[in-house]
């Protein structure tokens, strides 16, 4: 019964260090560590955050600027820790979190592909299979010699969508990366993400675009300043967020 979710977030807490002074060079920082000096501040960008994705459910993480979005997913992906509480995963996840994270961008996009797989954990003849089905979910082949350095963020957005979701993982997380495709590569990532579901793929998505949200996902996590402000169906959480924010 505990196996059918895909993520439980239990009372999650992230906890950020700032210095709370400017510090010049590393000679001042060991002089103000040794005599007591240094001060931090510190920072709850997540304060107490719980909840439960089952199995083939899709959530929205909604929130404005600064409320925890990205923090939850990096912390879900492993790539935070909680200070405090726990998360737990079952099945395989796909990130697509920052721009490129697993990109190379002295490597040309073919190369690329193969380096991404790699990260993803896919063998080069698995990738070899489906290389000409990335190249054409992200419309790139007149580009696939281009390191990708020269690409702009909506062309690595493309193909970093393309590779993230090729090799179909139990749990995909997409954060706003999807935002900076244009109007067409968004509407063929959203009916991706669906079909990803039919076939039984968790999704985490978030978005700033209720629509969009409304539109792939069945239930929303609404965060505010590291706390959860609403959970639920996505249409009454989506619609309480959009009233909030008039
Ligand atoms: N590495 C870090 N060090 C210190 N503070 C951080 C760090 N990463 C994030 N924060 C802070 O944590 C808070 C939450 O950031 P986060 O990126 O999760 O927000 P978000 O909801 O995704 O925002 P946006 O909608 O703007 O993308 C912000 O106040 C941010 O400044």
């Amino acid at each position: 019964m505990d196996q059918e979710y895909a993520v439980r977030v239990d009372h999650a807490v992230v906890r950020f260090n700032m210095a709370s002074e400017r510090i010049d060079n590393l000679k001042e920082y060991f002089v103000k560590l040794v005599r007591r000096e240094l001060m931090f501040k510190e920072f709850l960008a997540l304060k107490d955050v719980s909840f439960q994705v089952g199995k083939g459910e899709a959530w929205g993480i909604i929130g404005t600027n600064g409320s925890g979005k990205s923090t939850l997913l990096k912390l879900i992906c492993g790539i935070l820790k909680p200070y405090k509480g726990s998360v737990k995963i079952n099945g395989s996840i796909a990130p697509l979190i920052e721009l490129g994270a697993g990109f190379d961008g002295d490597l040309t996009a073919r190369e690329n592909i193969f380096l991404n797989g790699a990260v993803l954990g896919y063998d080069k003849h698995f990738m070899q299979a489906h290389f000409d089905e990335i190249v054409d979910f992200a419309e790139l082949w007149n580009f696939l010699d281009m390191p990708i350095k020269n690409y702009s963020s909506g062309m690595a957005a493309r193909l970093g969508f393309a590779i993230a979701t090729i090799v179909r993982p139990d749990i995909l997380i997409c954060d706003e990366v999807l935002a900076v495709g244009d109007f067409a590569f968004q509407q063929k990532c959203e009916r991706r993400m669906t079909e990803m579901r039919e076939n039984g793929t968790t999704l985490l998505y978030v978005s700033h675009s209720i629509d969009s949200v409304k539109s792939v996902c069945d239930h929303a996590l609404w965060l505010d300043h590291g706390n959860v402000k609403m959970q639920g169906d996505v249409e009454t959480v989506g619609n309480a967020y959009m009233e909030a924010l008039r």
